[in-house]
């Protein structure tokens, strides 16, 4: 048992096992929910993730629960579920910790809200902290030097409070308070993974990823000063740094996602075959409906919400092409 109290975690999906793994490596006692009770015994019996992240050995002071109610009083918690599922877990926890860190990438489907709004309305006694950037997985687990945007909504107080919990020698969080920046990035690059696998797919070269990538980005910086979000946030690690390392990796599940689509996969067919989560198939819809909405232009986004739809990718990058050639800084293309 260490010195410190222990640091909660729910999901235990590759991301909150890597988290906990990383969290866990200075002999820091850490609780995993886990939602399968065979994965919850696999991590406690044999020190090991095997659906979700085979390639770690677990550290010894990771203990995983499928008691949700455990997670209520702990000081600092780290929320990993799929955004789709945040709200119905953190309802079932009947109790707030006190600091609650999203981990989550993605936007909620049918509601449209981002996930600090589905954490405040479930747990408004908790104060609600974004963690994101560029951050693979099973390199966190591995020990792999990464860094990412810490994003406190009580500011420099809570940052003291999380920083020394959360930063290990490796793994290194740069404070923000710009929380919604911070999620707009992590949700709007899942998005634009797929579509740079779908580049991939049809083998259109490296000048048009580079070319989505950096119209992505115009994407999601008009986006983002729609929904309040600052500039300087989405070109850090949360922005533009996972935007970079997402859209040019097979290691990403978006990417792959793309990738398939691009070699001609049946959209519903790849869905309904995977147990992992490619969030940005889930966000895609939801923000090209509040793009829509409020009138800003998304034309890459649209293009993927189009193709998970079903839309042929040879017709939809010849629809992208073909629009109206303008300014690169015009906000309404
Ligand atoms: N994997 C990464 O490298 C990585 C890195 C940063 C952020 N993220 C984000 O972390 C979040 C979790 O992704 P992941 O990679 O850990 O997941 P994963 O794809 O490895 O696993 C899926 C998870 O979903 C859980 N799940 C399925 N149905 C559920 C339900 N009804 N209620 C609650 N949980 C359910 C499973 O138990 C499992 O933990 C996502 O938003 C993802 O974008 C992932
Ligand atoms: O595998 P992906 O596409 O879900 O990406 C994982 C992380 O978000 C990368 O930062």
């Amino acid at each position: 048992m260490s010195a410190h109290r222990p640091v909660g975690v729910l999901g235990a999906g590759a991301w909150g096992t890597a988290l906990a793994q990383m969290l866990s490596s200075d002999g820091r006692d850490v609780l995993l929910w886990a939602l399968e009770p065979e994965v919850a015994d696999e991590i406690n019996f044999s020190h090991r993730n095997t659906p979700y992240l085979p390639s770690a050995r677990l550290n010894p002071t990771i203990r995983a629960t499928g008691d949700l109610a455990e997670f209520a009083d702990m000081e600092i918690v780290l929320a990993v579920t799929p955004a789709q599922h945040l709200d119905g877990v953190l309802a079932k926890m009947g109790g707030a910790p006190r600091d609650l860190v999203l981990c989550s990438k993605g936007i909620e489907a049918g509601t449209g809200r981002l996930m600090n709004d589905v954490a405040k309305e479930a747990l408004p006694d908790s104060e609600v902290a974004v963690l994101s950037g560029p951050t693979f997985a099973h390199e966190v687990a591995a020990g792999l030097p990464t860094a990412v945007t810490l994003a406190c909504s009580g500011g420099r107080a809570q940052w003291d409070r999380l920083a020394p919990a959360i930063a290990r020698p490796a793994f290194r969080p740069y404070f923000s308070e710009d929380v919604t920046g911070a999620e707009i990035g992590g949700s709007i690059k899942n998005v634009l993974a797929i579509a740079c696998g779908v580049v991939e797919g049809l083998r259109l070269g490296q000048n048009a990823r580079a070319a989505l990538i950096a119209r992505g980005y115009a994407e999601m910086l008009r986006f983002g000063e729609a929904m309040g979000a600052e500039p300087e946030t989405l070109a850090g690690l949360c922005g533009l740094g996972d935007l970079v390392l997402t859209c040019s990796s097979t290691s990403s599940r978006n990417f792959s996602l793309g990738k398939a689509l691009g070699e001609g996969g049946d959209a519903a067919a790849l869905m309904a075959d995977r147990r992992t989560v490619a969030e940005g198939a889930h966000t895609a819809p939801v923000l090209h409906e509040l793009a829509e909405k409020r009138g800003i232009a998304m034309p890459i986004v649209s293009a993927v919400n189009m193709l998970l739809g079903g839309a042929a990718p040879a017709q939809v990058v010849e629809k992208l092409l073909a629009r109206p050639l303008t300014a690169e800084r015009d906000e309404s293309a």
